[in-house]
């Protein structure tokens, strides 16, 4: 059975808050919010086999799995805040969501990135959800291209901090089934000066078809620029 986020969190007699916000804790003040780049009860066979190989390939240090919350916390988006936001805009920080963790469990992007550090490399794997449809039993171009996104973009900031995607190039060559699971593999190519180039494809389990191939170009923010007063 479909359990939100949310739902998952809530301890059991406890008052309900707006769905997916994230938990307070009164005597501390303390957020807990949950790490959706676990397993849960959506997550197929397939899904559940890779992040366990990846999980073992941990054990050495070579690859990290990366936590995914649905509100930013992390060090790397509290620097993007403290430098590049509008303090007009924070006021509606606290319902700002990320979208790809938007959905309820299993009905849309279901995923768990690893970063392998000296290979400049993040994998995503990805279960797509029945909310993602495009075609008839596909998956809409625009969802491929979100994971793509997002995929290169986490691969050009753990390599070289906090960046914004200018440019992405995609070739769609194979439609994805929906509710299939598919390996993004990405990959730091070149850095000149602020600029990160990074490519990437999207592949089946089993490798034997290449659903979708991209490049992007990153650029890494500039503290002493706006990103609101350029036009
Ligand atoms: C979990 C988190 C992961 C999520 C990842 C998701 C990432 C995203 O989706 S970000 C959202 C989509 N992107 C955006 O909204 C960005 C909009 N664009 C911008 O704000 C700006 O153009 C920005 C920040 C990218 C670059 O601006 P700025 O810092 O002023 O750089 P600027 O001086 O114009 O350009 C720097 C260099 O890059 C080059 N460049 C900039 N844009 C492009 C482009 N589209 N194509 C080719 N070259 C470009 C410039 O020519 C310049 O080159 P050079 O130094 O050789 O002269």
């Amino acid at each position: 059975m479909l359990r939100s986020c949310a739902a998952l969190l809530r301890t059991p007699g406890a008052p309900r808050g707006r769905p997916g916000a994230p938990r307070r804790s009164f005597s501390s003040e303390k957020v807990v919010q949950k790490d959706c780049a676990l397993p849960n009860p959506s997550w197929s066979k397939d899904l559940r086999l890779l992040f366990d190989q990846f999980m073992k390939k941990c054990e050495d240090g070579s690859w990290k799995r990366l936590p995914s919350y649905k509100q930013f916390f992390s060090k790397t988006f509290q620097g993007f805040q403290t430098l590049y936001l509008d303090p007009s805009l924070v006021k509606g920080e606290e319902h700002a969501q990320l979208f790809t963790r938007s959905f309820e469990d299993g009905l849309g992007f279901e995923y768990v990135m690893f970063y392998n550090d000296a290979e400049k490399r993040v994998l995503c794997f990805l279960q797509v959800g029945p909310h993602l449809q495009g075609a008839p039993g596909f998956v809409h171009g625009g969802a491929i291209a979100t994971m793509m996104d997002s995929t290169t973009g986490t691969c050009a900031c753990r390599a070289g901090g906090i960046a914004m995607t200018a440019n992405l190039n995609i070739n769609f060559k194979r439609p994805i089934p929906l509710c299939s699971v598919v390996v993004i593999d990405s990959q730091l190519d070149k850095v000149e000066g602020r600029k990160l180039f990074v490519s990437c494809n999207v592949r089946s389990v089993d490798e034997k078809t290449l659903h979708s191939e991209a490049s992007a170009l990153f650029i890494k923010l500039d503290p002493d620029k706006s990103l609101r007063k350029k036009r």
